[in-house]
């Protein structure tokens, strides 16, 4: 790995992002470059540099000083860039097959250089046309279960730990999910935005104490539990994918946190697609949430029963309550993002993108039921099952 120290730092232009490919030695001598800035996210710049002849590329990705979608008015550490290609390495050195190389990153700059994925697709997009990615979740199972394994004290030096959790102190980009995820959706907050419509049904959301308690006792586990190294943002916008090959991208929200965080993050935003669909077009979206609980299931206790070096692993029950609990705060934790997706700051254009005025209302409302009954009703739901039985009875 080849991190390069610059001087100052300044906001890249697609001028200075194609020189400074050039001055890292990324192309051959003389190549015609191209570069277009595609970042399309919420909070950073994107440069995307091709070679016409050859038609290689690279992606350099720049944190800016504050968050994109809303501007200068946020400012928003840099340091998220380094958190951002330290975790894209940690993963790696578990998973390589499911992220990018960083070929270099520069902390003065905020930049991370990695490998150009576009010869797939965002899995947002894709589901939002209707593809399906038939090995979308088996990967991501495989994904979450082994980077969560290897990150906890049952899979790796529980000193080791604790040294990459102080690594991984995220505070201010926490603090957006804490506060954009688990309060602001649950409260007459001025960062909520949603259509007039639907406010008797916000409204209604807001009055609710029993769905307060609950989402406040998500937010104390996101706040407190400091199980595994997440991504912190795995939603389908976050992932780039194929019918044969997945890569997970955008991890700058990662942090030591609860184990069902991730898990919970992408079964939301498959929910969400499902909410987008027809009925009879629903069915992958939930074959997705039951591969990926049973493929992360089943790697994460192969792992701890073969290579977990902890005293208690083999004490009878206590994998099966890490995985009880796991499963519980998932149910919660999609119930979060659902209802932050539909009437918080940052929508998703699976629901935003129903072209149909009455269809997207009805959409976002079987949203705010569904959210609100995975997160009060966690505890119920015996199986992934139980995903499918709310989305039917929240109709
Ligand atoms: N490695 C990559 N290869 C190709 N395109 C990429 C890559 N990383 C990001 N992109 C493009 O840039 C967009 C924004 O990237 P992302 O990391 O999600 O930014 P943000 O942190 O602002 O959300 C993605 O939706 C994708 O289109
Ligand atoms: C003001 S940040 C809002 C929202 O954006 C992040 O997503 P992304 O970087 O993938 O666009 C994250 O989900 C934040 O909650």
């Amino acid at each position: 790995m080849t991190i390069v120290q610059s001087t100052v730092y300044e906001p890249l232009t697609e001028q200075k992002a194609t020189a400074l490919a050039v001055r890292l030695g990324l192309f051959r001598d003389g190549a015609p470059l191209v570069c277009r800035e595609i970042g399309d996210g919420n909070l950073n710049l994107v440069f995307h540099i091709v070679d016409q002849e050859t038609k290689q590329g690279v992606i350099i990705k720049q944190a800016l000083p504050y968050a994109k979608v809303v501007g200068e008015s946020w400012p928003l550490t840099l340091k998220r860039a380094v958190i951002e290609s330290n975790a894209l390495r940690t993963f790696a050195s578990y998973v390589p097959q499911y992220v990018p190389n960083v070929y270099y990153s520069d902390e003065s700059l905020a930049i991370t250089v990695m490998e150009d994925l576009s010869r797939l697709q965002i899995a947002r997009k894709g589901l939002i046309e209707g593809k399906t990615f038939p090995l979308l979740s088996r990967h991501i199972g495989e994904f979450i279960a082994k980077t969560a394994f290897y990150t906890s004290d049952f899979g790796m030096n529980q000193q080791e730990k604790k040294k990459l959790a102080q690594s991984f102190v995220n505070p201010e980009l926490c603090k957006i999910t804490e506060d954009l995820v688990f309060t602001d959706p649950f409260f007459d907050h001025d960062t909520n935005n949603f259509e007039d419509e639907l406010r008797p049904d916000v409204e209604t959301l807001w009055n609710d104490d029993r769905l307060r308690l609950e989402a406040a006792k998500l937010k104390r586990k996101f706040l407190t539990e400091a199980d595994v190294l997440l991504h912190g943002d795995l939603h389908t916008g976050s992932i780039f994918a194929s019918t044969d090959e997945t890569k997970v991208i955008d991890p700058e929200f990662a942090f030591y946190g609860p184990i069902g965080f991730d898990l919970g993050q992408f079964f939301a935003n498959l929910l969400l697609n499902a909410l987008s669909r027809p009925d009879v077009e629903r069915q992958p979206l939930f074959d997705h949430i039951d591969r990926t609980w049973d493929v992360f299931a089943s790697i994460f206790s192969e792992l701890w029963r073969t290579k977990s070096i902890e005293t208690y692993a083999a004490t009878p029950g206590l994998l099966d309550e890490v995985l009880r609990h796991a499963f519980i705060d998932a149910v919660g934790f999609a119930g979060c993002e659902v209802i932050r997706r539909t009437i918080g700051l940052a929508h998703v254009a699976d629901l935003d993108g129903i072209e149909q005025k009455e269809a997207r209302l009805a959409a976002k409302r079987h949203a705010l039921r569904l959210g609100r009954r995975l997160i009060v009703e966690r505890n119920e739901l015996t199986g992934t099952d139980g995903f499918r039985r709310v989305f039917a009875e929240t109709e």
